[in-house]
């Protein structure tokens, strides 16, 4: 019955749905939405995987496009029920210019909206960040935090400046009328750093440990805490939000949500070694720590290089002072809010998330 042509009639773009985050977003949606008829796919670079989605009973359109080009992304939107808007340029070490990435993830979300609104489009789930929140300039922690939480948000990197001018914009644009008198429903959810299949940082880490012949040295005290969340429960909760909005609209319309599951609290180190470990390598002697002197040190040297070598190649290390303050700053969120909104109840245990993960290393 559910398969039926009858129940198939809605139609969902997903910018950005070839990256770490989409694919699995436009897969669980292939899985978990039977109303759907068509899915939109919608990013600046298609993945051939795509073509193997195609035999299904869901029309999979491939649209290869740029969200900072307002006609492709009002081209792509018009007659789609519900976008799911995670396209986004995650740079956080200097790979692009800060232009750049408010151009992408500023512009493009405005764009995003506007074709919403012009075209009709109701349902607008954003992919927010963590970051949006903190860690701050100051450094401040954040423990055990939820959505209400009181910090001081204060930043000046171009990336969760980035994401939080486009949060803001998606959840003023709440309540818009759209093409045809009705209102536009919007929501972000704020994932906490994601791993999972596809995580590119997770497999540096690991060819790193393999150059260093299987070990890694510790640099981020094990006691600064960081939430993690698997991508299959982050993607989840896009699919789960996108189904409620529609009813619960008064409810969720113009809220955000941290995204969530129950993957441990650790420092960034110690749970990458919950899948590094099984793969091969070990953190160095735990009692000794790189020294942050020396850490702080590398990293401004890293970012000088940067700054130097800029003419005439791109060096963009993991390690700036940037990554270091976040790494360094405990960040840890807990909260209910999914669950009390619309029944979030994370699809992927722990040990299914490790278990994959470790698979996919
Ligand atoms: N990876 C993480 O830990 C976290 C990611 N996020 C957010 O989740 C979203 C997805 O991130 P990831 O999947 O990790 O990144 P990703 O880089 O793997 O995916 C982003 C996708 O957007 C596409 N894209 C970039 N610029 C575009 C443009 N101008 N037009 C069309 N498509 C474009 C890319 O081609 C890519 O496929 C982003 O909005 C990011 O800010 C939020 C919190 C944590
Ligand atoms: C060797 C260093 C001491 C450790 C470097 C680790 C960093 C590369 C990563 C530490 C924390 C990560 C970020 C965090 O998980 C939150 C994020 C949210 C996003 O929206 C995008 C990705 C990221 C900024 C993520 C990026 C890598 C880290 C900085």
């Amino acid at each position: 019955m559910a398969d039926s042509a009858e129940t198939r009639k809605l139609v969902y773009l997903v910018t950005g749905g070839c990256g770490f985050l989409g694919e699995h977003v436009v897969r669980m949606l292939l899985q978990r939405e039977p109303r759907l008829y068509e899915l939109r796919v919608f990013d600046l670079h298609l993945g051939p995987w795509l073509e193997e989605l195609k035999t299904g009973p869901v029309q999979v359109t491939a649209i290869q496009g740029d969200v900072t080009q307002a006609h492709e992304v009002a081209a792509a939107v018009a007659g789609a029920h519900v976008v799911i808007h995670t396209a986004g340029l995650v740079d956080v070490f200097g790979r692009a210019s800060p232009e750049t990435i408010y151009e992408v993830n500023v512009q493009g979300t405005k764009n995003v909206i506007e074709a919403c609104v012009q075209t009709g489009t109701r349902f607008l789930v954003y992919t927010s960040s963590m970051e949006v929140v903190g860690p701050n300039i100051k450094g401040h922690p954040f423990y055990r935090g939820n959505e209400d939480t009181p910090y001081e948000a204060i930043h000046r990197h171009p990336y969760p400046c980035s994401k939080a001018q486009a949060e803001r914009l998606v959840l003023e644009a709440n309540g818009r009328k759209v093409h045809g008198g009705l209102s536009l429903v919007t929501c972000a959810l704020r994932p906490t750093g994601i791993y999972g299949e596809g995580h590119q940082i997770m497999r540096d880490f690991y060819h790193q440990g393999l150059r260093l012949g299987g070990r890694l040295f510790r640099a981020i005290p094990a006691s600064v805490e960081h939430s993690r969340v698997y991508v299959g429960n982050v993607a989840w909760m896009h699919v789960l939000v996108a189904q409620e909005l529609e009813q619960r609209a008064a409810l969720m319309g113009g809220q955000v949500y941290f995204c969530y599951d129950e993957s441990p609290y650790k420092s960034y180190e110690d749970f990458n070694m919950e899948f590094l470990g099984p793969c091969g390598l070990r953190l160095v002697d735990t009692r000794l720590l790189v020294p942050y002197w020396l850490l702080m040190l590398l990293a401004t040297l890293n970012a000088l290089l940067q700054w130097l070598l800029r003419p005439l190649l791109l060096y963009a290390p993991l390690l700036n002072p940037y990554t270091l303050a976040v790494a360094n700053t405990t960040f840890t969120v807990s909260t209910n809010k999914a669950q009390r909104h619309f029944g979030y109840k994370p699809l992927f245990s722990w040990e299914d998330s490790r278990t994959r993960t470790i698979r996919w290393v």
